[in-house]
């Protein structure tokens, strides 16, 4: 059995550790990865610790945690096992959470580095909820990420419009009428979503309009401990009396009572006037395991795609993060050629890219070796994959299955059904959706203006296929192979 004990009884000791972890290694860097890990419990024989991120876990335990287990089996004169956890924000309990002030944070922040605290809630004219989750007073929101701002947000062609639409959702004053309603942002990961709807929350409050911001989990939670602690009816009511509820992450609500909930909330909101802003990994057309009654609700306001970020969009967000890395670090210095490099070699969302740079800062600050591009090179070489998936062109795909199945290109963008042409049509769609990183509907354009659920239809069907067919699961490998040095 697990007995864990309340860390707050051990704080003496693992203070101790804290305060001699940062007299070896320096305030800078001490607070670049310590100051948000956690003590979340002691065992007889194991520390456990957490972080938020998978990146601060992966460093600390690579650099500093046989440091961390010697140091405490000094203070302590018992060695114990230390483990470390990336923190999931929602399933913590309040008990176990650090003392110290915190900024407060998305749970999904990367970045390992503290920049101002946030600015305190009644700051805002209006009435943005940010908070470090509690698991009681749900309805008060999912925490802000201060730096989630429109400023913050670098405009390019992808992502132009979804930023337009947010902003004047934002601004428009609270008692108007909503001009997008819902507004409906899609994309594929780490392409901007989580960062619009927190700017849409925080600058709505600016703007006089009463906020809040939840992810679907968030949301889930809420109203699960709301009916474990009767107060169900209480929970609705506040969020049906806002003027903007944003929700985040909507791919992730489940559950039969919690989409009748939100299906209720959300025609309550709408109906009420009040401005509804959403975001998912997908159109809302196939957010399957919601109601078809809210999916065409949610289709029925405004729906913008986030594409991926394009090459020249990927160089102004790294200039601007180094530049806000730049300020806070003294001597971290990256050439332009550098930042041009990874621009063109990372992936293409915007994590790939923090991800990139706060790894040349860490490298840079604990060996001391300045960056160049031979140092980038080294430093990055696991975000570059060997067969980036962006390599791969539609058009290759096309050529390399029109061949394969001995049909013409034409053939396969036609309408035509004969069997001989819809298999390797759904073969190529199917390859077009997991060697790219072109959304459904732009793959349905690709392939001579079909719709989005056609393409849906032909990568589900075909994904069916390979699990329980061994001979075209290696046709398929091939084609893969195929494509990708094409
Ligand atoms: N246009 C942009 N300008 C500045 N930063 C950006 C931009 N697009 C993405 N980012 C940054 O990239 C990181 C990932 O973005 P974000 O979390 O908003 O992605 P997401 O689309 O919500 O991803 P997920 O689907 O995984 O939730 C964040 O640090 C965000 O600030």
């Amino acid at each position: 059995m697990d007995c864990a004990s309340n860390p707050s009884a051990s704080a003496g000791p693992w203070d101790r550790v804290l305060q001699r972890l940062r007299e070896e290694i320096g305030e800078e860097k001490f607070t670049s990865w310590f100051a948000r890990m956690d003590l979340d419990a002691l065992t007889a024989d194991v520390v456990r610790l957490s972080v938020p991120t998978r990146f601060l876990k992966s460093w600390i335990q690579e650099n500093y945690l046989p440091r961390i287990t010697d140091i405490w089996a000094e203070e302590t004169g018992a060695r114990r096992r230390v483990d470390l956890a990336v923190r999931n924000a929602f399933a913590r309990p309040v008990a176990l959470k650090a003392s110290a002030p915190r900024e407060v944070v998305s749970e999904r922040t990367e970045r390992p580095v503290e920049s101002k605290p946030a600015p305190r809630a009644s700051e805002a004219r209006g009435e943005v909820r940010e908070m470090v989750p509690t698991g009681g007073d749900v309805a008060s929101g999912s925490p802000l990420d201060p730096r989630l701002t429109f400023e913050s947000f670098v405009v390019g062609k992808s992502n132009s419009l979804a930023f337009a639409a947010a902003r004047k959702v934002a601004e428009t004053p609270a008692g108007a009428a909503p001009v997008y309603n819902p507004l409906y942002l899609h994309a594929a990961v780490g392409l901007g979503k989580t960062h619009l709807l927190q700017a849409v929350a925080r600058a709505g409050a600016a703007h006089g309009r009463r906020t809040t911001y939840l992810t679907a989990e968030r949301f889930m939670y809420g109203f699960v401990s709301a009916l474990k602690s009767h107060s169900a009816i209480a929970f609705k009511d506040t969020l049906r009396t806002i003027d903007t509820l944003v929700i985040d992450d909507l791919q992730f609500l489940k559950g039969n009572n919690l989409q009748q909930e939100f299906c209720h909330t959300l025609n309550a909101l709408l109906d009420g006037g009040r401005q509804v802003v959403l975001a998912a990994d997908c159109l809302p057309g196939e957010l399957e395991h919601l109601d078809e009654r809210v999916r065409s609700r949610l289709a029925g306001g405004l729906v913008v795609e986030l594409a991926p970020l394009e090459e020249d969009l990927r160089l102004e967000i790294l200039k601007a993060r180094y530049q806000t890395l730049a300020e806070q670090h003294q001597g971290f210095a990256v050439p332009a050629p550098v930042l041009e490099f990874l621009a063109r070699s990372v992936g293409q969302s915007g994590r790939d890219l923090d991800g990139a740079l706060n790894k040349l800062l860490a490298f840079n600050q604990l060996t001391g070796e300045p960056v160049t591009l031979d140092m980038a090179e080294n430093a990055v070489k696991d975000l570059i994959r060997p067969t980036d998936p962006k390599r791969v062109r539609v058009d290759d795909i096309l050529r390399v299955v029109a061949k394969h199945y001995n049909v013409s290109r034409a053939d396969l963008l036609s309408q035509r059904r004969t069997a001989t042409v819809v298999k390797p049509r759904q073969i190529a769609m199917y390859l077009a959706k997991t060697l790219t990183l072109r959304s459904l509907p732009e793959i349905g354009r690709r392939f001579g203006g079909r719709d989005h659920t056609t393409v849906l239809h032909a990568v589900r069907k075909i994904d069916g296929l390979v699990a329980t067919d061994r001979a075209l699961a290696d046709e398929i490998e091939v084609l893969k192979r195929l494509a990708l040095e094409s």
